[in-house]
């Protein structure tokens, strides 16, 4: 079943469109990594999926409805980790995910149930009653993380999720991804860490001065490109060279 289908979107800030006429899909239980250079579009995708930005043309839907259609059902569906955690100063971890619970109803039983497997795979348990100026870089995105997985929703949106956890953060964030998946989840996710991105990415989306250069398993990319032995990170380059020699 298809969670996320973009057609043909164009979009950006200005009258002059960031991205162009983009197309894909995510599957049920999918994880699909969003590759690209420096500027080539991807946060700017991910704003116009999770509503920040309205598409010049084209059109996304999420579990079958537009976010005009149905505004309810089209921001329960998604939760979405930033780049950059956004924490409420004056309230602590407990409250953020009360907080969180309360936005999207969730009970006090599931929140105290979900909260407890959570704080206990982000090593955040000691920290309930802790305020955000007191979190290191990696905890306050530790707090953003499990808030988007307490909601449980049918898609996860996750901007480059790796660069400021430490090696266990990273563990246990890809065994949320993992388990989430298994539970028929699927989930959108940016990266320049290729490796990890090749690793555990089921299909990769690479982007390209807004467009999509090629889309599809890593032997999709592989044929796209014709290097039959290609890692991501050599189709990554590959592309780069594209762009010089235009
Ligand atoms: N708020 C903004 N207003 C106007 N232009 C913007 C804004 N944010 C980004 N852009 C432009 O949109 C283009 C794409 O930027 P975007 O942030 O989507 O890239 P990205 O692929 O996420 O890059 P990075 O890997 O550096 O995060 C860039 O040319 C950038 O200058």
């Amino acid at each position: 079943m298809t969670v996320l289908q973009l057609t043909d979107v164009t979009g950006g800030y200005t009258r002059k469109p960031v991205i162009k006429e983009l197309s894909f899909t995510i599957g049920e239980g999918e994880l699909v990594g969003l590759i690209g250079l420096n500027g080539a579009g991807k946060s700017t995708t991910i704003k116009h999926i999770i509503g920040t930005l309205m598409p010049q043309k084209g059109e996304i839907r999420l579990n079958g409805v537009t976010l005009n259609e149905d505004l309810d059902k089209y921001r329960s569906s998604f939760s979405y980790i930033p780049e950059t955690p956004v924490l409420y100063d004056e309230l602590t971890l407990k409250e953020h995910l009360e907080l969180t619970a309360m936005a999207y109803g969730i009970d006090e039983h599931t929140l105290a149930s979900r909260s407890q497997s959570l704080l206990k795979e982000f090593r955040m348990e000691k920290r309930l009653n802790w305020f955000p100026s007191h979190f290191s870089k990696g905890m306050r995105q530790k707090v953003m993380i499990m808030c988007a997985f307490l909601v449980n929703p049918q898609l996860y949106i996750i901007d480059e999720p790796f660069v400021g956890l430490d090696p266990l953060g990273i563990q246990s964030l890809l065994d949320q991804m993992d388990e989430k998946k298994r539970d028929g989840a699927s989930i959108l996710m940016s990266t320049h860490i290729l490796s990890t991105a090749e690793k555990h990415c089921d299909r990769i989306i690479l982007l390209h001065e807004g467009q999509v250069r090629a889309q599809g398993t890593m032997n999709d990319l592989r044929r796209a490109f014709q290097m039959p032995n290609a890692t991501l990170d050599d189709l990554y380059i590959a592309m780069t060279k594209e762009q010089d020699n235009e």
